[in-house]
């Protein structure tokens, strides 16, 4: 056993800074390897090749002679078999090698992580605009925003959108007199995924006495899963927000947006939603 541990513990201090290296690049070629079976039909041909291995493996343990002799024959020239078989895939990888094509693919990586990001600083935006605009014109409105927690029964009650989050279809939804206006909007991934949704009714008696329906669905639905709820209530226009049964009232436009952002892309916000809600709710209290 100290044998054991003396020989871990050797290797790991003989590892020097041209084996990190080494490591290192032969993940990146594994990966990209992975990468190229994957999208082609040479995924087939490494299963086939697992299988082949595992084969042996067993026939060896069975001591099945001729049929490990053959499996063994076929495998030495495994990396024949290999480059005859992967030959689009091998040819396609120099080319791209010689292109700088796998630098440019993880430039690319990079660039639509960044671009992903700015899009959903941008559905914070038109989400905030929206949510303003029907505040200033009180058109009440009740918009949920999906977290972790799926809100599919929530969304099997209305009617499915899917589409792109912009302020103008936001405040169309929500025009009185339209058919989607009554009921909520739900959120998911930075989209609307359906509107004119039925919310679950909160009996808390925490709410004030002159609120009404729409906000008891906002107090409902984040007692129910993770999500957070915005409201513009008809009658006053005070922009409100619900989150793990509690609510918070008179959002001014900094928080909410501030909220907002750190909702939709928590990773380029550097504070955390639970700071910019606490926040909103001292300022609710000093209002
Ligand atoms: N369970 C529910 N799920 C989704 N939306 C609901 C639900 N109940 C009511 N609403 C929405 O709330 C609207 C009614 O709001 P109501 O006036 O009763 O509430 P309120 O809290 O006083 O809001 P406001 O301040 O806007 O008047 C409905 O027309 C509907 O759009």
């Amino acid at each position: 056993m100290e044998q054991t541990v003396n020989m871990l513990t050797n290797s790991f201090m003989s590892i020097g800074i041209w084996d990190i290296l080494d490591i290192g690049i032969m993940s990146v070629l594994i990966y990209y390897l992975l990468k190229l079976t994957i999208q082609t039909r040479a995924k087939q041909v490494l299963k086939g090749l697992g299988i082949l291995i595992v084969a042996l493996q067993l026939s060896d343990i069975l001591q099945f002679q001729t049929l490990s002799w053959l499996l063994s024959y076929i495998l030495n020239s495994g990396i024949i078999i290999i480059v005859v078989l992967f030959q689009p895939e091998l040819r396609r990888l120099l080319e791209q090698l010689g292109r700088n094509k796998i630098l440019q693919g993880a430039r690319d990586l990079l660039v639509a992580d960044t671009e992903a990001a700015l899009d959903l600083t941008g559905v914070a935006e038109e989400m905030a605009r929206a949510l303003q605009n029907m505040a200033k014109t009180k058109t009440g409105c009740l918009i949920v925003v999906e977290r972790q927690v799926p809100l599919n029964d929530i969304i099997e009650t209305g009617t499915r959108i899917d589409a792109r989050l912009t302020s103008q279809l936001l405040e169309n939804i929500f025009v009185v007199n339209t058919p989607l206006h009554d009921g909520a909007v739900v959120v998911r991934g930075g989209r609307i995924a359906a509107a004119g949704c039925f919310l679950p009714l909160s009996d808390s008696d925490a709410l004030a006495k002159e609120l009404g329906t729409r906000h008891r669905a906002a107090m409902g639905i984040s007692e129910n899963a993770d999500c957070v709820t915005f409201l513009v209530s008809e009658e006053t226009g005070v922009i409100s927000m619900t989150r793990e049964g509690q609510m918070t009232r008179y959002l001014n436009s900094k928080t909410l947006r501030e909220v907002l952002v750190g909702l939709f892309a928590p990773h380029i916000s550097k504070v955390s939603l639970a700071t910019r809600i606490r926040r909103a709710r001292r300022e609710r209290k000093t209002h």
